[in-house]
């Protein structure tokens, strides 16, 4: 059986990258990951990636303990360039071929992003990770997701997160919450429903562009998403 897609935009939670750990990047996590990214552009899937940068520093909370939000904001940026290299390197060791571009400008450790060399790459077999997420303070890394995947022509944004899927409520907060099979982006934004910001949802909606929400911490869910296999939740038009 082939994948049910050629070209995929994912992200991933950098607040898994931590693992059990308290803080950063757990290798074993990532190694993980990247087994799991191996295989699918072994299948022949396209992967472009956007990675958060939770695991090191969120705006909001600079931002809450008194930092100017726009400074905190670059500085959660920077972050998320910081797991792209881990990611990249641990791509590197695993044979796998692949390059990160910044949206933030850092040449002497990274590529900018440039989309006609990040498509490029993709069609290389590359795997491209997009750093530094839309490079705009106030915005986050789902939205970068969104943004970048409508850019290079993803088929689909898959979110590999803490829960596995999106619910009623959030499932970590309220044990009552349902997980929704599949939910359409305007039920979605309608309900407020916080596992995407808002920005990235009604991006994805203007663009046509489903998301696939899963656990990042679930053996094989990627390859199942991938397979076009039932996985998580669908959002879609
Ligand atoms: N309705 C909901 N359904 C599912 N999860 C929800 C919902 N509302 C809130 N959440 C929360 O959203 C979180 C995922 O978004 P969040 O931005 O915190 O993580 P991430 O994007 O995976 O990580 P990072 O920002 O570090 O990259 C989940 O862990 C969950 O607790
Ligand atoms: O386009 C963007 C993306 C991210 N940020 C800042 O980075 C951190 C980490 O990203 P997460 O999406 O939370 O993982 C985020 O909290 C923002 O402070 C940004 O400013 N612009």
């Amino acid at each position: 059986m082939s994948a049910a897609y050629k070209r995929i935009l994912l992200k991933l939670s950098g607040e898994a990258l931590m693992g059990d750990d308290a803080y950063g990047i757990n290798e074993e996590v990532v190694s993980r990951i990247v087994s799991e990214v191996a295989e699918i552009t072994r299948l022949g899937v396209q992967v472009g990636v956007v990675i958060g940068g939770g695991n090191i520093f969120r705006g909001m909370k600079g931002a809450a303990s008194g930092m100017d939000r726009a400074t905190a904001d670059y500085m959660g940026m920077l972050a998320t360039v910081m797991n792209a290299m881990a990611l990249a390197d641990a791509m590197r060791r695993m044979d796998l071929e692949a390059r990160v571009q910044s949206a933030l400008r850092i040449d002497q450790v990274v590529e900018p992003y440039i989309r006609g060399r990040a498509i490029r790459h993709l069609e290389e077999g590359r795997v491209v990770i997009f750093a530094a997420g839309t490079g705009n303070p106030f915005f986050t890394t789902d939205t970068a997701a969104a943004l970048r995947g409508a850019e290079i022509g993803a088929q689909i944004v898959l979110k590999a997160t803490k829960v596995d899927g999106v619910y009623t409520a959030d499932p970590k907060k309220d044990p009552l919450a349902q997980r929704y099979h599949r939910i359409s982006f305007d039920e979605a934004i309608g309900r407020n429903l916080q596992v995407l910001d808002s920005t990235a949802f009604a991006l994805c909606r203007d663009q046509k562009l489903p998301i696939n929400v899963f656990s990042i911490f679930k053996p094989g869910a990627l390859k199942r998403v991938v397979m076009g296999e039932d996985e998580g939740t669908l959002v879609h038009s």
